[in-house]
């Protein structure tokens, strides 16, 4: 593991064979993990990432520098799992940042919060394409209004593979494929957790929202 300041803190889930994701060095792969929030993108993406240092390769995690909930040196689970990583403003600062000897070393790289890196698609490119990595992307493919989120969706047609997960609804317990967020803000991109955002199944995603827009309609008309 590549990482700024400390070793990998073992992570405690025994992992399945297919988790984990072996790939030549000679050819990268890109693979994509979207969903939710709570569905488990960040999870899935520390075991995978866990499982190939397990194996002997040589591992690396950015994340956006834009969500600053659990300082900047970790990637932390909804659940409190955790692994040292490189918080970014943009992808292309990578190769900078942890030189070019320690980039060309690197055969694994993580990416958490992939929806608000703007030049995702040229980097996981060059990485897996030209530099032989293998690319292990997480993040949000819809917004709290179900539009595409940043560049996330353009890397499909790049990728070996795409997982998407989905979470509990909050209200009913069903799987839930939709973020749907609880405060009056409007602007796309607003970092938060469970104070801002739940996880629904379609049915209460538009009953929900049909409930926010009567209740913002009402205040409107007093
Ligand atoms: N409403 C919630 N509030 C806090 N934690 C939750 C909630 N729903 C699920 N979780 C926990 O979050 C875990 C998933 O966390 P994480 O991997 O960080 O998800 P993601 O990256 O998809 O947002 C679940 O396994 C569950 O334990
Ligand atoms: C739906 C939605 C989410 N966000 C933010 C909120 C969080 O900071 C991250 C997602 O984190 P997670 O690891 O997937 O739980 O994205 C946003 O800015 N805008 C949205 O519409």
């Amino acid at each position: 593991m590549l990482s700024p300041t400390r070793p990998i803190p073992s992570i405690p889930t025994p992992q399945s064979h297919a988790e984990t994701t072996q790939s030549s060095s000679l050819c990268g792969e890109i693979h994509v993990i979207v969903g939710p929030m709570f569905a488990g993108k960040t999870t899935t993406l520390l075991r995978r990432i866990q499982a190939e240092s397990n194996n002997g390769r040589t591992v690396a995690v950015i994340k956006s520098s834009k969500d600053t909930r659990y300082g900047l040196d970790s990637i932390v689970t909804h659940d409190g799992m955790k692994l040292p990583c490189w918080a970014l403003a943009n992808l292309s600062l990578f190769r900078q940042k942890i030189g070019t000897d320690a980039y060309d070393q690197l055969e694994v790289i993580g990416i958490d919060e992939a929806q608000f890196f703007e030049d995702l698609y040229d980097f996981c490119c060059e990485a897996a394409d030209h530099d032989g990595k293998t690319v292990i992307v997480a993040g949000l493919d819809g917004d709290y209004l179900r539009r595409s989120f940043g560049s996330v969706l353009d890397i499909i047609p790049i990728a070996n593979s795409v997982m998407k997960l989905t979470a509990r609804c909050e209200v009913c317990g069903k799987q839930a494929q939709f973020t749907l967020r609880k405060t009056d803000e409007r602007e796309t991109e607003l970092i938060g957790g469970a104070d801002v955002y739940m996880p629904v199944c379609r049915q209460h995603y538009v009953i929900e929202t049909a409930r926010s827009v009567l209740g913002s309609q009402k205040l409107a008309y007093t």
